[in-house]
């Protein structure tokens, strides 16, 4: 190939110049005044070219002011700054003081607040009197509509969601400089385990990237919080030992998403170790609910059933069957707020670590894992429609054939005991699905109920 370039290239060079016509000799001076000329145009040509030049690396190269940054952002709307903007984070932020309550209320800054549970644990949150601020980047990697009716809500309960990215370093140091928090939910991921297939990097950009953009924030803030975040079930990957248990290895991920988790539980050890910030992850388990992610099974399997189209079951080797410890959004709202109050003080400061730091992480499940047959058995009875089944052979695209959580730990330290059955949990789903999508349903009469969402 690089023999072929070189090739044409010498052939080019070689019949140019057999081409070239030398231009007639001019006359002496008309040749001096010519060339004055010349000179003179060329030497305004190349300032010019070299001030442009200068400008542009100017540009290029200088460090920003504190302005939005737009790159990776879906949302033409991303904007920050300004005293009015700052007056409406540190409102929200806010804590609202309570006499009731012997519990020390805190400020938490909420990742991916715009977000299925983001959104849940941001209205508990300022139910209870928290002060909470909410960053979310609005990327369509499902429908942002509903996003903006979640934000709605969130704006309803006096939950300001910035719209900005959480790789937006100079973002996140202006909002801890603005509102001081004691706590950080991070939830802002990219989520699915399918999906990685499709666009891989976007995982790498949010769940490492992101992930260490805000410790670094966090780890430079002063104070510096505590830090919640969301790992999940998939880093037990090919585990065949049930029930999951934290200490169980989790070196066999299934998916470029459970291995981008399972990075994140290493990098916050080291943020832990070297900087004092006090960590708690969350192993989620197939967590759904009203205002859930489009992009799980439970939810466009129920839109398939209601359109009569054809949902593929996953089954394992030998027909074995595929199953999830699905677990409703109402008790991981109350495994997180647990995280949050029992999370220990960070102990660094000026960016330095004063002493040893709490580091923790939990399962977040349900303990009752159910087949996928069952929750589509329990979908059909809640719609009264029949559903198109087509069970098909689980394809290697990032799925595990089945999760189940060990709680005993969650429940010993934050008190964690899930209630909620899936066809009880299910069934409000149904409920909020069908009054979300109906027809007939105005978006005013979607946002102004807020019962379906953490109540
Ligand atoms: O618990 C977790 O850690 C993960 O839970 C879910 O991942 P997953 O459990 O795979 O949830 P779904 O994508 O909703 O799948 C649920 C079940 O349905 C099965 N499935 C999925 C799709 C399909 O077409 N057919 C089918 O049978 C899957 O194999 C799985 O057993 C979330 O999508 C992840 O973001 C989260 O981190």
């Amino acid at each position: 190939m690089s023999q072929l370039k070189t090739m044409a290239l010498g052939d080019g060079l070689a019949s140019n110049s057999g081409k070239f016509k030398p231009e007639k000799p001019l006359h002496h001076h008309h040749r001096a005044a010519h060339l004055h000329r010349w000179h003179q145009q060329h030497c305004v040509a190349v300032w010019g070219l070299l001030a442009i030049a200068l400008l542009i690396a100017f540009f290029a190269f200088s460090p920003r002011p504190s302005t939005p940054s737009r790159r990776h952002l879906s949302s033409p709307h991303a904007s920050w700054g300004g005293p009015l903007w700052e007056k409406r984070v540190q409102a929200s932020a806010r804590i609202r003081p309570t006499s009731s309550s012997s519990r020390r209320a805190i400020s938490v800054l909420v990742t991916g607040a715009a977000g299925f549970v983001g959104s849940h644990c941001s209205i508990a949150l300022k139910r209870r009197g928290d002060g909470v601020l909410g960053l979310d980047n609005f990327n369509d990697y499902y429908e942002t509509s509903l996003k903006r009716s979640r934000q709605a809500l969130l704006d309803r309960a006096g939950v300001f969601v910035v719209e900005g990215d959480i790789n937006d370093a100079n973002l996140l140091r202006k909002l801890f400089d603005v509102a001081p928090f004691t706590h950080v939910l991070h939830l802002a991921a990219q989520a699915g385990v399918r999906y990685a297939l499709r666009d891989p990097a976007s995982y790498v950009r949010s769940n490492v990237a992101g992930l260490v953009s805000v410790l670094e924030a966090s780890r430079s803030a002063s104070p510096q919080p505590a830090i919640v975040w969301a790992s999940s079930s998939s880093v037990y990957g090919l585990n065949s030992k049930v029930p999951f248990s934290e200490s169980d290895r989790t070196d066999s991920p299934a998916s470029l998403y459970a291995a981008t988790k399972k990075a994140g539980e290493e990098i916050v050890h080291t943020y832990n170790h070297i900087y004092g910030l006090s960590i708690t992850g969350l192993r989620f388990f197939t967590v759904y609910g009203p205002w859930g992610r489009p992009d799980m099974a439970y939810f466009f399997f129920t839109k398939d059933i209601l359109r009569g189209k054809p949902i593929s079951i996953y089954e394992g080797p030998d027909h074995s069957t595929v199953a999830r410890d699905f677990t409703y959004i109402d008790d991981i709202v109350k495994g997180c707020l647990a995280s949050l109050d029992t999370s220990q003080k960070s102990t660094g400061s000026g960016g330095k670590k004063r002493g040893p730091a709490q580091l923790r992480i939990f399962n977040l499940g349900n303990t009752s894992p159910v087949p996928v047959g069952e929750l589509v058995s329990i979908l059909e009875r809640l719609l009264k429609v029949k559903a198109n089944r087509k069970v098909v052979k689980m394809p290697r695209n990032g799925d595990v054939q089945f999760t189940h959580a060990n709680i005993s730990l969650a429940q010993r330290e934050l008190g964690y005991h899930p209630v909620t059955d899936l066809q009880t949990g299910l069934k409000r789903f149904v409920k909020w699905y069908l009054d979300y999508y109906s027809p007939h349903s105005l978006v005013v009469k979607k946002v102004s109920s807020i019962g379906g969402l953490s109540s």
